[in-house]
């Protein structure tokens, strides 16, 4: 059983945070993986490299607080899909918000920055995130806590210039061929990667396994 937020000796390993250098620059990678796919490794891969990432790390939340978790398979199943897709030596999986007692993005934020204030944190999300971020909980004081990756997705591309948040710090927003500088800018600052696009999401591949 997993527990909420009891003492780390009685949470299992991919609830741990994985090991880093001080100064090293990581990517937190939160998502729902239910299941992950090949969209979700070009969104790590492209991170890792225009960034110049040290690692990421796959954030698989134990359920996003907008979307409803009817169809959410157990976090466990998930954790183990997400490794197996991953599977490489600077990506990394953890379902850290259990440990945290959180599933709220500025919270999770806030409290690893606390925890490893040596690290240089990075938030990676796609671009169909970035219509909607300016109803995720506390969202100004994501953007202002760590620098944030937008990855294009296919038919997401115009919400970068329409929504709140891009409206709210399009001064803040850093041209991509500049992105390699995010990570060692204090926040708010952010940029949008444009590159090769994946059409895959996890709504149509659940919706071929129905029988
Ligand atoms: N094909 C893709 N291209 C770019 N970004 C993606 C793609 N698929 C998912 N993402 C991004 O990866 C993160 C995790 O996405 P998520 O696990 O919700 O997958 P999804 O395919 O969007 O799922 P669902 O269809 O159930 O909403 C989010 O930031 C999302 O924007
Ligand atoms: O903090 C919030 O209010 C919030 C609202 C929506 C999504 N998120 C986070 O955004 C990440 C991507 O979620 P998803 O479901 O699009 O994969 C995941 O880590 C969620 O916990 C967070």
């Amino acid at each position: 059983m997993i527990s909420a937020a009891g003492s780390s000796a009685a949470l299992p390993d991919w609830v741990r945070l994985p090991h880093a250098e001080p100064g090293n620059r990581i990517g937190i990678f939160g998502g729902s993986f239910n299941p992950p796919h090949s969209g979700h490794r070009l969104v790590a891969m492209t991170a890792l490299r225009r960034l110049r990432l040290d690692q990421v790390w796959w954030l698989v939340t134990p359920g996003n607080p907008l979307k409803d978790k009817t169809e959410l398979a157990p976090l466990e199943r998930r954790i183990h899909m997400t490794a197996a897709l991953a599977n490489h030596p600077r990506m990394h999986v953890t379902a850290h918000e259990v440990a945290l007692g959180t599933s709220f993005t500025a919270e999770t934020l806030r409290q690893l920055c606390r925890k490893r204030p040596s690290l240089r944190f990075v938030w990676i999300m796609g671009a169909d995130n970035l219509a909607g971020f300016h109803r995720w909980q506390n969202w100004r004081t994501i953007v202002e806590t760590v620098p944030v990756a937008v990855i294009d997705r296919p038919d997401a591309s115009l919400s970068v210039l329409s929504s709140p948040m891009a409206q709210a710090y399009r001064t803040s927003r850093i041209d991509d061929s500049d992105a390699a500088c995010l990570p060692e800018l204090r926040a708010p600052a952010w940029t949008f990667l444009r590159g090769p696009l994946d059409e895959t999401s996890s709504t149509e591949l659940r919706r071929r396994q129905e029988p």
